[in-house]
């Protein structure tokens, strides 16, 4: 378990991380979602004791990091996978890690087999794909077999196969009851991989809940009505206290949008009442990317992509479209 008690970091002028708190609980994947320059990165190498907090705390199992006997028996971290010695071998990397923490050698062998890169372990990791990477940064994640791990961004820059093996590897190391802490910007991302979201934005707090709730809460719900008597379901549905809205679409005309909490059943049942003759009654799922950017007070991101408007909630291949084209 992690715990974060006001956690602050700042860098001059800058607050990279504003009193944050938080819990990280075992057997899930939490992710810890947030655009870029949000504090993510800033928060996870406050956990790992490699920055110190300008205020709050953040404890380990109760403990600071700087206190664990053997740190990477407890937690293992994926921050940067490039910063490996381009001409040592993995081998010889996770040979010299092993070393330094007194891990039995045997465990190297092991954990390249978990990731996969026993053929090429032999090979200098200067010539390896950012996929080889950050499978050998994985590697020296689970080197001493922590009940913890963090990732920081794995999955940046990986192809498909990359991105799947990844999710799946996380959450193996939740089923085996395991801490697994993830840093993305992507929602859609986090959507697919983690149980539970830590969201931040501006070194804040923005929310903590399982995925599915802010999903739900982040997508907000419209709903469309077409329909020749527009004029008198507007004023039916604003007498229930309801919000319209009636906009001009093309090709379809005059259109009118319910926004809030509301269901498409109480919509047609006030129609019905009224005897008003609908010709469209349909929930709009509002788009997840942006509204998350909305709550998170960035909009830059996408308009940097040369895109007004933010993609919908992306399925496993549009996520791997955003990461090629970046
Ligand atoms: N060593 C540093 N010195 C000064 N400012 C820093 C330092 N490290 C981070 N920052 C600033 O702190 C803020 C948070 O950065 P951080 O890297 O933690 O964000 P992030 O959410 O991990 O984003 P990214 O994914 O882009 O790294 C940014 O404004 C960044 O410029």
């Amino acid at each position: 378990m992690i715990e974060a008690q006001g956690l602050t970091k700042r860098y001059g002028a800058t607050v990279a991380v504003d009193n944050l708190s938080f819990e990280v609980k075992p057997g899930k994947v939490t992710g810890f979602l947030g655009p870029n320059g949000a504090g993510k990165s800033t928060t996870m190498r406050m956990i790992l004791g490699l920055d110190t907090p300008t205020a709050g705390d953040v404890r380990i199992d109760g403990q600071h990091y700087s206190d664990l006997k053997q740190p990477l028996r407890k937690v293992g971290a994926l921050l940067d996978a490039k910063w490996v010695h381009p001409n040592r071998s993995a081998r010889a990397h996770l040979n010299w890690m092993a070393a330094s923490n007194k891990l039995p050698r045997q465990r190297v062998e092991q954990v390249l087999d978990i990731v996969g890169l026993t053929e090429v372990a032999g090979k200098r990791a200067g010539a390896y794909s950012l996929g080889m990477s950050q499978r050998l940064g994985i590697a020296g994640a689970l080197l001493g077999d922590p009940e913890i791990l963090l990732f920081d961004e794995p999955v940046n820059g990986l192809d498909p196969e990359g991105i799947v093996w990844i999710r799946q590897f996380m959450h193996r190391l939740a089923d085996e009851g395991r801490t697994v802490f993830v840093s993305s910007h992507l929602l859609s991302e986090m959507a697919l991989t983690a149980e539970e979201l830590l969201v931040i934005g501006r070194g804040r707090l923005i929310s903590q809940s399982s995925t599915k709730e802010f999903v739900e809460q982040a997508s907000g719900n419209s709903i469309k009505v077409r329909s020749p008597q527009l004029g008198e379901l507007q004023s039916a549905l604003q007498q229930t206290g309801l919000e319209t809205r009636v906009e001009d679409v093309e090709d379809e005309g005059k259109v009118l949008f319910v926004d809030g909490k509301v269901t498409t059943d109480q919509i047609g049942e006030t129609a019905a009442a009224q005897g008003i003759v609908l010709h469209e009654l349909s929930l709009q799922r509002g788009s997840l990317e942006q509204a998350f950017m909305q709550m998170t007070g960035d909009s830059v991101q996408y308009h940097a992509h040369g895109t007004e408007q933010a993609p919908p909630v992306a399925p496993a291949e549009a996520v791997v479209a955003a990461e090629q084209e970046k």
